[in-house]
């Protein structure tokens, strides 16, 4: 993991500093929208590969982007780390021209000048890469490699560049830290970014803990309809899912794979009623 944010860091000091206002797209007003419609609200992440995937999605990303909000996701997550995500700011530019969905920039974002370097909608801060301040600090993961900049601090600085901050947890330590720093939008990855281990009890286990106006998203490890239910029966208002969508060894089609994500809840409803004329 050091040797992705070491990268990261060296991106960011030589890239182009000037952040252009963008006309930010809502996220929580696209989750409404799909809770009107009956859609699961779901962030379909552009993630090209990734340190645990068994192949590369080689599909232009604006290709990807546009066919998964055909198949009804809320929004899109772009991954933008070239070496071991194979993404790019370009790719994340170029899809958010081409959707009218709000754009998740997914990166390791260390410091504000990590800020400065494309237009999105909303931006990804790791509570784990990044520092917080007493008391919480003393209860936040220790080993983690941290940035020298404050969670609360980077979350101001996204805020006042136009983004919606995404502070991202995997424990109760973070969480307080990220409620703390007054993130609004938190996302429980379930993926342990230390042993890239991922299981679904941690989001079960830290949500009941989120306070109820933040907006509560499940990230990592959401393999189908099943873990869909299972994630917005444990409070996740909004599902981050790349691997399932991407099927980066079968290459299907991410129409259909987002589809069935999103039409998860309408199937239960189905195979309910179904049980019940039997
Ligand atoms: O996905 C990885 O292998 C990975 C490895 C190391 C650090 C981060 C990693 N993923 C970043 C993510 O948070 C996920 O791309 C995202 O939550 C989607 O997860 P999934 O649906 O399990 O692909």
């Amino acid at each position: 993991m050091r040797s992705i944010l070491t990268a990261a860091s060296e991106r960011d000091d030589s890239a182009e500093r000037d952040r252009l206002a963008v006309d930010a797209r809502s996220l929580t007003d696209a989750i409404d929208r799909a809770e009107r419609d009956g859609r699961v609200p779901v962030i379909a992440e552009v993630k090209p590969t990734s340190p645990t995937s068994d192949g590369t999605r080689e599909d232009d990303p604006v290709e990807l982007a546009t066919a998964i909000v055909e198949g009804g996701a809320t929004a899109i997550s772009v991954l933008t780390e070239p070496t071991h995500f194979g993404g790019s700011p370009e790719a994340l530019t170029r899809v958010r021209e081409a959707v009218d969905v709000p754009v998740l920039r997914k990166d390791f974002v260390l410091d504000e000048a990590g800020m400065d370097v494309v237009e999105a909608d909303l931006l990804l801060l790791i509570a784990r890469f990044v520092g917080v301040r007493e008391p919480t600090d003393s209860r936040a993961s220790r080993n983690a490699t941290r940035s020298e900049a404050e969670l609360d601090e980077l979350v101001t600085a996204a805020r006042d560049r136009g983004f919606q901050p995404l502070v991202e947890v995997h424990n109760e330590a973070e969480l307080d830290a990220a409620v703390d720093a007054g993130a609004e939008i938190i996302g429980i990855n379930n993926r342990d970014l230390a042993e890239l281990e991922v299981d679904l009890d941690t989001f079960e286990s830290v949500a009941p803990e989120v306070p109820d106006d933040v907006t509560l998203i499940a990230e990592s490890g959401i393999s189908g309809p099943a873990d869909v239910r299972r994630m917005r029966e444990a409070g996740a208002d909004a599902l981050l899912v790349g691997s399932a969508i991407m099927d980066h060894d079968g290459d299907t089609d991410v129409t259909a794979n987002t589809r069935a994500l999103v039409r998860a809840t309408a199937e239960t409803e189905t195979e309910t009623q179904t049980q019940t004329q039997i």
